[in-house]
């Protein structure tokens, strides 16, 4: 099992309505896309699963039998936010090679792997370009880009076409298959109608979480 969750409740606030109240599930390795309304919690959900937010009562277990740590963070999750999270003033090379590093990519391939996921995601042209810069496209696959650098076990993605042509989402949707079909994972929040159909995994889990 890829993750267990077992009683979960959180909310942001104490005293707050939790956003997840007493939620139970298992996430199979494969694919998972979480669906559901605006605010039913998916992103809240994701971030619960690569342990950047802890749960007020219940447990998150990874593969590993544990809660998920810096360690798991850092080595077995390509997590795209929604906000993206590109580190500014500094170029989109710059960015990927800091990700690669921080994920114990070995300093002898960085540079290649940096190079590959640039060519793939068609940014070579910006590869010095300061990431504020770059147009939402762009920063779209450059957050994509930044999350595959160190080869995660697991890709947890939150909502990562919403706003994108026909032409980049075919593209995140291709890459998505590919890690898929080399024997990784991949959770996705979506509201993109476009989106399932074209991971086409047919033993797909599909969430759909209720309305807040
Ligand atoms: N940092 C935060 N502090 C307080 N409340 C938050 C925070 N982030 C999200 N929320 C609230 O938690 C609820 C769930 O939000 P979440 O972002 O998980 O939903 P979502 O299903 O991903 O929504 P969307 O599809 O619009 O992205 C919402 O009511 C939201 O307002």
């Amino acid at each position: 099992m890829l993750f267990a969750l077992r009683h979960v409740t959180f909310a942001y606030r104490r005293g707050a309505a939790p956003v997840l109240h007493d939620f139970s599930q298992d996430f199979p390795a494969g694919l998972t896309i979480l669906r559901g309304p605006s605010g039913g919690g998916k992103s809240t959900l994701l971030k619960l699963l690569a342990g950047y937010l802890a749960p007020a009562a219940g447990t998150v277990t990874t593969r590993h039998g544990r809660a998920p740590d810096a360690a798991f963070q850092r080595h077995d999750v390509g997590f795209v936010f929604q906000q993206f999270n590109l580190l500014p003033g500094v170029s989109l090379q710059r960015n990927l090679e800091l990700a690669g590093l921080i994920g114990g990519v070995p300093p002898a391939v960085l540079a290649a792997r940096v190079q590959h996921w640039l060519d793939r995601m068609g940014l070579q042209p910006w590869s010095a370009t300061r990431v504020e810069q770059l147009s939402g496209g762009q920063i779209q696959r450059a957050a994509l880009a930044r999350a595959l650098v160190k080869a995660p076990a697991v890709l947890l993605l939150d909502e990562p076409t919403s706003g994108l042509d026909d032409t980049n989402t075919a593209l995140i949707a291709a890459l998505a298959r590919d890690w898929l079909a080399a024997g990784n994972s991949v959770i996705v929040s979506t509201h993109d109608p476009r989106l399932p159909a074209t991971l086409g995994d047919a033993t797909a889990l599909t969430l759909e979480l209720p309305a807040a």
